[in-house]
């Protein structure tokens, strides 16, 4: 059985979805993990946090918005054990903030309906909570 020493690495990330329908993907800049690719706005959940207080920093730090808590509904998860740790993406659905997002963190914010964000390049496990969101109709 594939066993590893370290903890699952928990990261979470936010579905932000306007009025419209279209979903936020960000740019990570060139240079990180996974650079030049599209991800859902997220990040790691530090010692001590929630996921969703984890995902309310990481969206204030990353875009300059203000998220309750309350309105981090769960949508799906998807995880890569293949590395030398797993990493356990949780994925959240987010129709209301405050703010406009600004891409203090990423190159570049995209906004588009789910069916259209397919031809972005992304990260493995963004791919698949993607395909999550639309097989939902969201
Ligand atoms: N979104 C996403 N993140 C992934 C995937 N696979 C994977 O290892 N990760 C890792 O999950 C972490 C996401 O946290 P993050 O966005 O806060 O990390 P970061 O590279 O900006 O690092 P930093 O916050 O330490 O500066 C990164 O280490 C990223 O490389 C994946 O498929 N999708």
């Amino acid at each position: 059985m594939p066993s590893t020493s370290h903890a699952p690495l928990l990261v979470v990330a936010a579905a932000l979805q306007d009025a419209r329908g279209r979903v936020l993907m960000q740019q990570r800049p060139v240079g990180k993990a996974h650079g030049g690719l599209w991800e859902f706005p997220g990040g790691k959940v530090e010692p001590g946090e929630t996921p969703a207080r984890a995902l309310a920093r990481e969206l204030r730090e990353e875009l300059a918005i203000d998220v309750a808590e309350d309105d981090l509904i769960p949508l799906g998860f998807a995880t890569d054990d293949a590395g030398e740790r797993c990493v356990i993406l949780l994925l959240f659905s987010c129709r209301r903030w405050s703010g406009d997002p600004r891409a203090l963190d990423a190159c570049e914010l995209y906004w588009d309906l789910p069916h259209d964000l397919t031809h972005l390049p992304m990260p493995p496990l963004d791919i698949p909570l993607l395909a999550q969101l639309i097989d939902r109709h969201l």
